[in-house]
């Protein structure tokens, strides 16, 4: 198995097990009193007023599989808060709890936190989960192309849809992109981090930028240490860049967030 397929079936058990202190009838009651998403879509597909720079996605994570913990984060929301003072056009919450040690509280004290668009990431496989993001606010959703079938892929992304949350599908590869496409999706991301192994490969974003169409938000994932980077990625045609890591062990995220705004 590999440790996207681990990670997804981890995330469904988990899933199943909240369902049974939080059925699924109790949850669209709460989603149903959960104020409507902002259009992350169009959002991120309006170049940014006042700089050449790209939409920064900023997130919040603690760990992860290839790094073990990264940094302690006791509060995510007031982090999530020095983010969007930085300018950060949208906040990513890390909600996946056995790899990456984040929550759906976490989620739900970003969404309190801050007033631009807030993403669940996690290994997003069924209806549930995407109502729990619903209901605990995000606006916006990960489908990751390489652990879903394209006839499932489909499925979920207009089942989000419906529920009025925009999809972040990420690809690593021309046949992914073709996957999502045949979703319809809008905005797409391309992880430089292959999850199956984790190698990093920068290249790809250029390789693939090509084959995203006028129109569909270009999202590149991953990677990034420094300004430099983040303007190859704008260079390369990023419409937004998410960075991790590089902004929860820094600091000063405020600034570096603001710095990596302007990088183009
Ligand atoms: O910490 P980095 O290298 O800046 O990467 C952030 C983000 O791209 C990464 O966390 C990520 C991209 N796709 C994912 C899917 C699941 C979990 C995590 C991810």
């Amino acid at each position: 198995m590999s440790v996207l397929d681990a990670l997804t079936a981890g995330a469904l058990e988990d899933a199943a097990r909240r369902r049974e202190s939080l059925p699924l009838e109790r949850l669209q009651a709460i989603a149903e009193r959960t104020p409507a998403p902002l259009d992350a879509a169009r959002i991120l597909g309006t170049p940014k007023a006042d700089s050449p720079g790209p939409h920064i996605i900023a997130e919040v994570k603690r760990a992860s599989p290839s790094k073990g913990p990264l940094a302690d984060i006791p509060e995510p929301a007031s982090l999530a808060a020095r983010y969007a003072a930085g300018g950060a056009s949208a906040i990513s919450v890390l909600t996946e709890e056995r790899r990456f040690l984040g929550s759906l509280d976490d989620l739900r004290a970003v969404r309190a936190a801050v007033s631009v668009p807030v993403l669940r990431k996690d290994f997003i496989a069924d209806e549930y989960q995407l109502l729990e993001a619903r209901a605990f606010g995000a606006d916006l959703v990960l489908l990751i192309a390489a652990s879903l079938e394209p006839a499932r892929l489909r499925q979920l992304h207009r089942e989000a849809e419906g529920l009025g949350l925009s999809v972040l599908v990420e690809v690593h590869d021309e046949r992914e992109i073709d996957a999502a496409l045949g979703a319809e999706a809008r905005i797409l991301g391309v992880n430089t981090r292959d999850l199956k192994t984790f190698a990093m490969h920068p290249e790809r974003f250029a390789e693939l930028r090509a084959r995203i169409p006028a129109g569909t938000v270009a999202v590149a994932e991953s990677g990034v240490r420094t300004a430099a980077d983040v303007a190859r990625y704008r260079q390369d045609g990023a419409d937004a860049v998410l960075v991790g890591e590089a902004l929860v062990t820094d600091g000063d995220p405020e600034s570096r967030v603001a710095e990596f705004g302007r990088a183009a």
